[in-house]
């Protein structure tokens, strides 16, 4: 299987780029290879597919509902009572959806924390993207449900986790300090350590859980889990809003991955002091994300980079903080490496996820910076063409079944917030 795309715009120039099998090969222009594929890239421009680092797929059966409420309210009492009732099928169509959503708007892959592994990583395996799903858990500190949590990710890893194609990864999926036992915390450190996997956990993401930290464990979020001894390169946290210089030097020290979700912390209005460019300067890798569809509420990146760049820049009131092309690396590069991919990044013997951007659209006329106009004048929409594994996802905007999709969990999700 071959790719060839013909007179793309990439980085300011025209340039063919030929795919084999699931790499980049060759960038060059007037490229002379036979191909089974052959693109027209003309009035477009290439860039790697987005990387979501934080959603909870399914959540797309949410949509819509549970709006304008803080964090803990909105959880314990519309998002928990209802998750509870999932099925294999609502997880299977409302994670299908989520791709759908994520492939029309230029995400390649995302890091997934929720329900039913199984049901998502199906869901993922047929829509061929590519996602690190988590082996999600809570254990609410009760000793019984800890073991239950624990051998429910034994089993996953033994049994399940490799059944499929390796564009689907196991992480796990502890969920906050405020639902996961210390106890718990460390096992799960240790047992990922042993399979080289991630962990993928919420911190410090309200005021709330900053004083509930101190006063259950005497500690900040980020210091508790240093005095636990689970930073790790391998750690990647979703939010990281309430963090002092002392705690990014931590994170930084053990190469913590941090995920910022601009459109999550505005609405659930969680936090709008996002500490990007101190991370940076202190060398965190920062991804971005969109969280999930109860709180984002679409799962739309480019919009995430719109709005991660603006929000950066109002509070500091510095219009300099974050410019365009870094909120772009975060989205794309930042993501990547995050979650240990040789993607995000268009170069000969990376991962072929790419997406063509149409420049046929108001948004980009003039196209004085593409990379500008991508940030700050379009949004999802703009995608075109979607390549993931070396594969066609989506061209000229469709993607084979999407009316399907969409019918049944639009029946499933109603379905369910009906009976609720
Ligand atoms: N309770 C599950 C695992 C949790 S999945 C991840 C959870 O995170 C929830 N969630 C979604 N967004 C956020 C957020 O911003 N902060 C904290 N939790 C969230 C989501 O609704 C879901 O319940 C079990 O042990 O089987
Ligand atoms: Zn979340």
């Amino acid at each position: 299987m071959s790719i060839l795309i013909k007179g793309v715009l990439l980085n300011d120039a025209v340039k063919d780029v030929y795919i084999e099998k699931n790499e980049i090969r060759h960038i060059g222009t007037d490229l002379q290879v036979q191909a089974d594929q052959v693109i027209d890239g003309k009035r477009k421009a290439l860039i790697p597919g987005f990387v979501n680092a934080h959603t909870h797929a399914a959540m797309t059966l949410f949509r819509g509902f549970g709006d304008d409420m803080a964090l803990m309210p909105w959880l314990e009492q519309k998002i928990w009572p209802n998750e509870d009732k999932l099925t294999y099928e609502d997880m299977y169509w409302g994670t299908k959806l989520a791709c759908l959503e994520m492939i029309k708007s230029g995400t390649t892959t995302f890091s997934d924390m929720y329900h039913q592994y199984e049901a998502t990583a199906d869901a993922v395996e047929e829509m061929g993207m590519r996602a690190l799903v988590a082996g999600a858990c809570f254990d609410g500190f009760n000793l019984k449900l800890a073991e239950r949590c624990k051998r429910e990710n034994e089993k996953l890893m033994a049994e399940v986790v490799g059944n499929y194609s390796d564009r689907i990864r196991y992480a796990a999926g502890p969920h906050a300090i405020y639902t996961v036992s210390g106890e718990l915390l460390k096992w799960i450190h240790s047992f990922t350590a042993e399979h080289d996997a991630p962990v993928h956990l919420h911190l410090a993401e309200t005021e709330g859980e900053v004083q509930d930290s101190v006063k259950k464990f005497g500690l900040t979020p980020v210091r508790y889990l240093n005095k636990l001894g689970v930073l790790s390169p391998r750690l990647i946290i979703a939010h990281g809003i309430y963090v002092d210089d002392d705690e990014i030097r931590m994170l930084a020290d053990h190469d913590v991955k941090v995920v910022h979700n601009p459109a999550s912390n505005m609405k659930l209005a969680s936090g709008i002091r996002f500490k990007f460019c101190e991370m940076r300067k202190a060398g965190v890798t920062v991804a971005l994300g969109t969280d999930g569809c109860s709180s984002s509420n679409n799962l739309d990146m480019v919009e995430a980079m719109k709005l991660a760049s603006l929000l950066g820049k109002a509070w500091r009131k510095d219009p300099e903080a974050i410019p365009a092309g870094e909120i772009f690396k975060a989205a794309t590069e930042a993501g990547a490496s995050a979650i240990g991919l040789k993607a995000g990044r268009i170069a000969e013997g990376y991962l072929a996820d790419l997406c063509l951007v149409d420049l046929n659209i108001p948004a980009f006329i003039p196209n004085h910076n593409f990379v500008s106009n991508l940030v700050y004048a379009a949004n999802g929409s703009c995608i075109d063409t979607v390549i993931c594994d070396g594969k066609i996802l989506m061209q000229d905007k469709k993607v084979p079944g999407e009316e399907e999709i969409m019918e049944r969990t639009a029946e499933l999700a109603y379905k369910l917030v009906k009976e609720s």
